[in-house]
């Protein structure tokens, strides 16, 4: 295993709010790291600050042995923003197609691309038509396609299930799971429980501080509760 990302002593305010104050935190390959927090609480911020999109005020972030910021590092990362960047006039496709020559993947292996990013995220049947018509969790299941076009070695998904069925839900962790497996290293914010459960690691946030941190199992024990919820709860408490 090795570690893919090192966020050391950051910190990070906007006006008056400190929005981030002294996190640290590591994530190595073959792991999901989730991190858990209400609305606000910052997540949005670090993922911003580990991908170089935006600077801390203190401290230091280095992803694949890198410093962050970093062009070349940030061409390894696969990203899902909070809402879908998509062209909605072209078709999903077409999209595909335009992502996967801006990451300069070779024009020969596009096809094979588009299928397997595209089939992971069950879109193959939709893929002719235009992003206009899709529902929202099409849009999700598109920019998921996305960010596995390119075959990344580090994700960052940001609040990735919103709008999908409990099934595709399944089926998407499935394919996390593999590619965890598989030596890739995952970050993953959300509120929902259940996305929480999957993960290997949990960083709980919320205004700015990591309250509680552990396997799912390690949490559930230390709070003596069968709910991850209850642990939010019990440790934003303390
Ligand atoms: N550019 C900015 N200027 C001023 N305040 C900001 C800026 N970006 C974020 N904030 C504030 O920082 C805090 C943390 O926001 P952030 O988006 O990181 O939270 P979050 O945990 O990702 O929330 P959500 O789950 O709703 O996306 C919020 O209070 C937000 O209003």
């Amino acid at each position: 295993m090795s570690l893919a990302v090192a966020v050391t002593n950051v910190s990070k305010h906007f006006a008056n709010q400190v929005v981030l104050d002294n996190i640290n935190l590591q994530v190595t390959s073959h792991q999901t790291l989730g991190l858990i927090g209400p609305s606000g609480a910052g997540k949005t911020t670090l993922v911003k600050i580990i991908m170089g999109m935006d600077d801390p005020d203190t401290g230091e972030v280095t992803v694949l042995g890198k410093p962050m910021p970093n062009r070349e590092t940030l061409a390894q990362i696969g990203f899902m923003a909070q809402s879908d960047a998509l062209y909605e006039l072209l078709t999903g496709r077409e999209n595909l197609t335009f992502f996967a020559e801006l990451f300069h993947i070779a024009k020969k292996d596009i096809p094979a691309r588009i299928e397997y990013a595209a089939g992971t995220v069950n879109l193959l049947e939709f893929l002719d038509r235009r992003v206009s018509n899709y529902s929202g969790g099409m849009k999700r299941r598109l920019s998921l396609a996305l960010t596995l076009l390119a075959d990344p070695d580090l994700l960052i998904l940001d609040e990735p299930t919103v709008g999908i069925d409990p099934e595709l839900r399944q089926q998407i962790w499935q394919e996390l799971n593999r590619l965890r497996d598989n030596g890739k290293a995952i970050i993953i914010t959300t509120h929902v429980m259940e996305d929480a459960a999957q993960c290997d690691n949990l960083a709980m946030i919320r205004d700015g501080h990591f309250i509680t941190s552990g396997t799912p199992d390690e949490l559930l024990a230390k709070y003596h509760t069968d709910s991850l919820e209850e642990v939010f709860v019990k440790a934003g408490q303390k």
